[in-house]
């Protein structure tokens, strides 16, 4: 298994982010995170990376914990926050910097420009990208370590309607590809045609965990299995509701 998550327990002050989450994430398959707003996506993510501590629970990458692979970015690629760049440097230059700082070959840097089609604007400054051009460059700087599993936040965010048929069709090459991929979204449409399992989680626990095809039967399309599952999670997990 590429990534292990399992009992993963985390408060913020009174409010329940992670509530015994707990999943795996495959080779070979794009595996679609959804749930509603809150739900604790994105603390998954923080904390599969190491940057969030939790109560309890584990959280491994190739069986290890993040924090301690020799060279993460050969396993893990990743992109949480696509605003998080140095706005004035350009494209290629912060892909360059980003492949030193992790002893990868800068060689590299001109094929992750191309896989994500920013070639032709790759000398301009980053700070002058639109988001969905910031999310092809996040998802560059994922790639640079050629790396087997690919963990990626919201990544349709602020992407015009090509880019989301560009990343649709990117997502499944990487699974074509052998690759382990993770994509967050709250919207259902978004990985329609795209995923090939569903962990759907809502305040901090998964509410459902199976091929896409399974979630569906029994209901009249994937967006109606999804409003049935998390119906009852769309409010935020506070410790005065925590009534169990
Ligand atoms: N740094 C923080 N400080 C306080 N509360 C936080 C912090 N980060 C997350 N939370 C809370 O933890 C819960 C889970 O948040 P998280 O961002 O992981 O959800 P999400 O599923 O990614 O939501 P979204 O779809 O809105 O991005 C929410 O109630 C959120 O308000």
């Amino acid at each position: 298994m590429s990534i292990v998550v399992d009992g993963l327990r985390k408060r913020f002050g009174s409010t329940v982010a992670l509530d015994g989450m707990a999943f795996t994430v495959r080779p070979g398959v794009v595996t679609g995170f959804v749930g509603p707003n809150g739900a604790g996506k994105s603390t998954t993510m923080r904390v599969i990376l190491g940057l969030d501590a939790t109560e309890a629970g584990t959280a491994l990458v190739d069986g290890q914990p993040y924090r301690t692979l020799r060279r993460p970015l050969r396993h893990l690629g990743s992109l949480l926050d696509a605003a998080a760049l140095q706005p004035s440097r350009t494209a290629r230059n912060h892909l360059l910097w980003l492949a030193h700082s992790q002893g990868l070959h800068g060689r590299r840097v001109d094929e992750v420009l191309a896989l994500t089609g920013l070639t032709s604007v790759a000398r301009r400054r980053a700070g002058g990208y639109s988001l969905g051009m910031r999310q092809r460059l996040g998802i560059a700087a994922a790639m640079l370590g050629d790396p087997p599993t690919v963990m990626l936040d919201e990544p349709f965010n602020g992407m015009d309607p090509d880019g989301i048929i560009w990343m649709r069709g990117f997502l499944r090459s990487l699974a074509v590809d052998g690759r382990a991929v993770l994509v967050s979204s709250h919207l259902m449409g978004e990985l329609q045609d795209t995923a090939h399992h569903l962990v759907v989680v809502g305040r901090g626990r998964v509410l459902a965990d199976a091929p896409v095809p399974d979630l569906v039967a029994g209901h009249s399309s994937l967006e109606q299995a999804y409003l049935d599952l998390t119906r009852s999670a769309v409010e935020f997990h506070t410790s005065s509701e925590d009534a169990r």
